[in-house]
């Protein structure tokens, strides 16, 4: 589902990680740890061609180059760690991606954004307010019950329980690590890593697998 083949990630005079291969399967749920700096964000975005990287990169058979980033992004469930939802109250945010024309005609109705906020633990009240005033771990939320309404696939989550009580966090991990998705995700969250089917260690700037 996402294959990484002879990557470099660099910052200004340093080689964050180096690494000849990685592959992701459908269905993987996939956990990186490591070291604040050592790179774990700068690898998520850079599926999500937003952030500059050495070597190959391919999601769903599609390599990543500037030409197939729309499409990519179109796959992916982004969540990154301070989402930015793009519109003026919650529900519009929710509802965007439906004013777009790949998926005009599909606009969920209240039932099915009820049902889906309730799997996530917010409340149906959540979709009057300001989209800017809500918390991080509610935007991150929003944005997966957006994901969910649009039916994608393969979730990128960075961080997405640390900010959450443990109802809200087992609501996440039940509805991406419980599930059929792939989920490309950094954690420290041992709930989220137990969760998890394999676990990547950024040591020495290289990837390495850990028992689960
Ligand atoms: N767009 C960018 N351009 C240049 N350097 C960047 C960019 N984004 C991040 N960095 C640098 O890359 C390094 C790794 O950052 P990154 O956020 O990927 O680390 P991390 O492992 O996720 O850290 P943390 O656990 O603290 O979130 C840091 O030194 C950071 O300053």
């Amino acid at each position: 589902m996402i294959h990484f083949e002879n990557i470099t990630l660099n910052v200004p005079g340093q080689t964050l990680l180096k690494e000849t291969g990685l592959r992701i399967a459908p269905g993987d749920k996939v956990v990186i740890r490591g070291p604040s700096g050592s790179g774990k964000s700068s690898l998520l975005k850079a599926v999500a061609g937003a952030r500059p990287i050495l070597g190959k990169i391919s999601v769903g058979g599609i390599a990543l180059t500037a030409e197939s980033i729309a499409e990519i992004r179109r796959r992916i469930a982004f969540i990154g760690q301070e989402p930015i939802l793009g519109a003026e109250t919650v529900r519009e945010a929710l509802l965007l991606p439906f004013t777009y024309k790949a998926h005009r005609g599909k606009q969920p109705d209240d039932q099915t954004i009820f049902q889906t906020l309730e799997k996530l633990h917010l409340k149906p009240g959540i979709l009057q307010n300001e989209a800017k005033r809500i918390s991080g771990g509610e935007k991150q939320r929003i944005v997966i019950a957006r994901a969910l309404l649009l039916n994608k696939t393969l979730f990128i989550a960075d961080e997405i329980t640390s900010a959450l009580d443990p109802e809200s966090k087992q609501a996440v991990i039940t509805q991406l690590l419980h599930s059929e998705f792939t989920v490309l995700s950094v954690s420290h969250d041992p709930d989220w890593i137990k969760a998890s089917t394999r676990i990547i260690d950024i040591i020495n700037s290289k990837l390495q697998e850990a028992e689960v």
